[in-house]
């Protein structure tokens, strides 16, 4: 395995990562490298070798790597070591070309491909005896007898009959060989999505501690206070272009559970790269551990996290702020931060702190928001007419709940030319304490105030449904169950195709099962949930359920972002993020009563979306990649990671 590496090869004691020189005087002066050749082979079965007859090699691979740079997500992909500041004189120092060999080329997930080196890369890289004879592709081969990686991958996987053991698996196959897991993924990413994504992350995080193996991702306690910035150094990779961050507060309907919610940025960041192309390498996994309010994790000998209760108020503004000052001083101002998982009493505030001086966007209120207007939109196809002609009534005042119905007040507002507040008028919501109404305006925390409606006092969904008559039901709360029959049930009554969303994660907490929502409704609900669930069959007609989960956002919307080089997140970006993805839904799609179009064209719809958003962004004037490239979809597409193996001869 070729990597380039600007230090001495004298201190070159590791492998380093495929880093290749990315301005236009780097790239001349790569144009004329010269290989300093070693005549010491100390170290050839440990990792570094470097030798002459690479030179070669070293030509075609800086060519190779000068074309995966330059389709990286971002345009502007930064030197490794951070700022583009070096000085014509820095550049004389010698380059080096380090070969990871052996045993720990094996070790290495970036560049290990098991079984698949073949013999001459074996012979290249001392690998003999290392691996087993049996030479694997990692793709399906014509020839008879290849071992096929990706099939073996499936056919182990399917073995286990515990999600969680999937979920182990997979974890464990990103930290053998990372290109490997990104190809299983994303081949057989309808069957895949609920192992490393929701519902099964959820029980991964909830007994992180106790399969807690290797660490992922980057733990950010309060005991590195004041020194945020160092500990940002010590991740291994320089190019950062996304970081999802968590506190653990609000782990899907599961609640605190503290440390142990890194489960979720390090499975958002899979699909980053899985469902939106961004390069794995570029995305960090951030837990900020401020202590945790869950009796059982404080009391739980494997518990991985501080044992405190929360740092709340100045304590957890003071740690925050130091945090994304710290990361825009490492990473730039483009940097994408996505919160995932704050409990609302932070997620609004930070989103309102930071949304104007950093590229942020809050995963839970906007991408949400605008995944399910995207449903609702395409829901239209189905049953006629136009989102003002509804009425909506969520389950769930909260960050999605709250998220969604602003989103589509704006696109009903946008579609009818008449003020938000007006759109707004149309939208009900039903928190813990029942409908929220105008005399209770003054109790209310402030992103329930615009949803305060006049209406007498409402306790019960049920009343809510007969007193409000909506046309779409949506689930926020968090809590499963709550959709019973007399709800559904009630719902059929006024409405012929009632469209009923059952968000809440994992499927524990969804509101209703589809089975339950098209069983009580006579087959007539219009269905969708954040969790997966099976088609089923009723009276001899097959419902094929959506899955309206922000995963068909963000990655799009964050590949957008990056390959425009935008700096702040706009509203009319998740609108038209939403547009985006309504209109992939097919025919077909609607004959099955699907809103969303199926996961396994995902990479194909993250390109659609990420040029609407790029295209939005242009045209707001946040982009700063100029100039605009001409074919947005096809940019995007250039711009995807690809996990199929690379030579390394
Ligand atoms: N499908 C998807 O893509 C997504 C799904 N979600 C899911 O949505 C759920 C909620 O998340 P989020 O909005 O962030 O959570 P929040 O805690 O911000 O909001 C929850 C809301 O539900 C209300 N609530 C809780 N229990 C009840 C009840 N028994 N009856 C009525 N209302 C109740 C709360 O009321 P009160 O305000 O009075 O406490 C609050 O308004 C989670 O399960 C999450 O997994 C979230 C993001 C994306
Ligand atoms: C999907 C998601 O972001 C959530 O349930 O929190
Ligand atoms: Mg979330």
């Amino acid at each position: 395995m070729i990597s380039l590496s600007r230090t001495s090869f004298l201190n070159n004691a590791g492998v380093s990562e495929l880093y290749s020189p990315v301005s236009s005087r780097q790239r001349r002066y790569a144009a004329s490298l010269k290989v300093v050749a070693s005549t010491s082979r100390a170290g050839d079965r440990n990792g570094t070798v470097v030798m002459e007859s690479v030179v070669k090699e070293t030509r075609e691979a800086l060519a190779a790597v000068e074309v995966e740079q330059e389709s990286a997500v971002g345009g502007g992909v930064q030197d490794v070591y951070g700022e583009d500041t070096a000085t014509e004189d820095q550049y004389v120092t010698p380059w080096s070309v380090s070969v990871a060999s052996g045993y720990t080329l094996l070790r290495d997930p970036h560049h290990n491909k098991g079984l698949a080196f073949n013999d001459k890369e074996r012979d290249a890289h001392y690998l003999r005896g290392l691996l087993p004879p049996a030479v694997a592709s990692q793709e399906l081969q014509t020839y008879a007898f290849s071992t096929h990686q990706v099939k073996k991958m499936m056919h182990n996987l399917r073995q286990y009959q515990l999600p969680l053991h999937k979920y182990m698996a997979m974890m464990d196959l990103q930290e053998r060989n990372q290109k490997l897991f990104y190809k299983v993924l994303i081949d057989h990413v309808e069957e895949l999505l609920p192992v490393v994504y929701t519902p099964t992350v959820g029980e991964a995080c909830q007994k992180y501690g106790s399969i807690y193996m290797r660490p992922q991702g980057l733990y950010i306690s309060l005991k590195e206070k004041g020194k945020i910035l160092e500990v940002l150094r010590n991740w291994p990779e320089r190019n950062i272009q996304v970081i999802v961050v968590t506190d653990g507060e609000r782990i899907l309907g599961l609640g605190d559970l503290g440390c142990q919610g890194m489960g979720i940025p390090v499975g958002k960041l899979a699909l980053y790269t899985a469902l939106g192309g961004v390069q794995p390498s570029a995305c960090l996994p951030i837990t900020i551990d401020v202590g945790t309010n869950n009796e059982t994790l404080l009391n739980d000998e494997f518990y991985i996290g501080l044992r405190q209760k929360r740092a709340t108020g100045q304590e957890y503004a003071e740690l925050m702020h130091e945090f994304m000052s710290a990361i825009k001083q490492l990473y730039g101002e483009k940097i994408l931060i996505q919160f995932e998982d704050f409990a609302n009493h932070n997620a609004f505030d930070l989103l309102a702190k930071y949304g104007t001086t950093h590229l942020v966007f809050n995963d839970d209120i906007q991408g949400t928001a605008s995944v399910v207007l995207a449903g609702l939109i395409a829901s239209q196809k189905l049953v006629g007419g136009t989102l003002s002609d509804h009425k909506f009534l969520f389950l769930g005042a909260g960050e999605a709940g709250t998220g969604i119905a602003e989103l589509i007040a704006l696109e009903i507002a946008k579609q009818t030319n008449t003020p938000v507040e007006e759109a707004r008028k149309k939208i009900w919501l039903v928190d813990s304490k029942g409908l929220i109404v105008s005399s209770r305006k003054e109790s209310l925390q402030h992103f329930k105030k615009p949803w305060a409606h006049e209406h007498e006092p409402v306790k019960t969904l049920v009343d809510a449904i007969n007193n409000i008559k909506p046309t779409v039901l949506i689930g926020t709360s968090g809590v499963g169950r709550q959709f019973t029959k007399e709800v559904v049930e009630a719902m059929a009554t006024i409405n012929e195709k009632p469209i009923i969303f059952a968000l809440s994660n994992p499927t524990s907490q969804s509101e209703c099962t589809a089975a339950e929502a098209y069983t009580w409704s006579q087959g007539r609900a219009i269905f969708a949930s954040g969790s997966p669930f099976p088609p089923v069959e009723y009276e001899g007609k097959v419902f094929v359920p959506g899955q309206a989960n922000n995963a068909y956002i963000f990655p799009g919307l964050g590949l957008g972002l990056l390959m425009s080089g935008t700096i702040r997140v706009h509203d009319e970006m998740l609108l038209a993020a939403s547009e985006a993805l309504a209109s992939q839904v097919t025919p077909e799609d609607f004959k099955k009563g699907l809103l969303y179009p199926p996961f396994t064209n995902i990479r194909k719809i993250s390109a659609h979306i990420a040029a609407k958003v790029a295209a939005k962004a242009y045209e707001l004037g946040l982009a700063t990649r100029l100039p605009q490239p001409k074919d947005l979809v096809k940019y995007a597409e250039s711009c995807m990671y690809s996990p199929s193996y690379r030579s390394y001869r």
